[in-house]
């Protein structure tokens, strides 16, 4: 079962709110949220930007390819990103944008992938502004689920606060199209995978495609409209809190409809040690994330 939270109740330490989010981080690892300050209206108005962005004709996305540009920010066509190893690359379209380094950060100058600077396409009106506020405010309701979550496991809420003052946080469109007609067995909009850092915060349009491995090993559908979030953990989550908050597999098979989701990906600051407490070995943070994205993502693949 799938638990539904209110963030203004976790926010407030409601004793049986918390009761449900410590069984929801230790048993599914999914759950969904509303209450969050976000509203409908927004999250449609992030997710028509995006629309206009993937229609955009190809000769203008190539300009902010990631493949092109060899960042990891911007486009990602069909088949660029490959999360499962046993299956073919994604079949989804992306856009990524990320945190933005100020000159007197620690990590400025220091050439880290994860840092990189964004790119923007420059024909959709209001793009960016857009997306950058909505960037902000959702890097802001994930930091309170994980304040809460901080509280449901025993410690002080703000005991993951100081990891992530640089956040390698991103934010990602995913465009569905409809599932090919050639599509075979190792074809998926996006393969089964476990996201890589803290905390996914989703939003979608509201339609069915994402499936959730349960504890029985079964596929479950979970599904929100916009203003509800889907909330999910990473790897690097499951590795601090020893496996406390569960790093859950999912995928998106495609179907005859187009699709749009929405995640954030919140992640801490780059030299942040995720090594579960009084572990003798070091998890550096930045190195996880950037060993994934060379992993998975088909055009570093290639030069690493
Ligand atoms: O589209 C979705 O619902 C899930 C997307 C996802 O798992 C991801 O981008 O990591
Ligand atoms: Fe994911």
């Amino acid at each position: 079962m799938i638990e539904h939270l209110d963030l203004e109740k976790l926010d407030r330490c409601d004793t049986a709110e918390l009761a449900k989010l410590t069984r929801a981080v230790g048993e599914v690892g999914f759950l969904t949220v509303s209450n969050t300050g976000i509203s409908a209206s927004r999250v449609e108005r992030v997710i028509s930007a995006y629309h206009a962005f993937f229609r955009l004709p190809e000769a203008e996305k190539r300009r902010v390819d990631m493949a092109v540009t060899g960042s990891n920010r911007g486009w990602g066509a069909s088949r660029s990103e490959q999360v499962d190893p046993a299956a073919n690359p994604d079949f989804k379209e992306v856009f990524d944008c990320g945190y933005e380094l100020a000159e007197t950060n620690r990590y400025f100058g220091k050439n880290l992938s994860v840092y990189a600077p964004n790119q923007w396409p420059e024909t959709v009106p209001e793009f960016r502004s857009i997306i950058e506020t909505y960037y902000g405010d959702a890097c802001s309701v994930a930091k309170r689920v994980l304040r809460a979550i901080s509280v449901a496991l025993g410690k002080d809420a703000n005991s993951f606060d100081t990891a992530f003052d640089t956040p390698m946080a991103l934010l990602r469109g995913n465009y569905y199209p409809q599932r090919p007609v050639s599509a075979g067995e190792k074809d998926f909009g996006i393969g089964a995978h476990t996201d890589y850092g803290c905390l996914t915060l989703l939003a979608t349009d509201g339609r069915a495609g994402l499936e959730v491995q349960m504890p029985d090993q079964s596929w479950a559908q979970v599904q929100a409209q916009p203003g509800t979030f889907i909330i999910n953990f990473g790897e690097m989550l499951e590795f601090w809190t020893a496996g406390a908050v569960k790093a859950t597999l999912h995928r998106v098979i495609g179907g005859s409809a187009e699709r749009l989701s929405v995640p954030l990906f919140f992640n801490p600051s780059y030299d942040t040690n995720v090594a579960p407490p009084h572990s003798e070995n070091v998890i550096q943070a930045g190195e996880h994330l950037t060993r994934r994205f060379n992993e998975t993502y088909v055009h570093l693949q290639a030069a690493s």
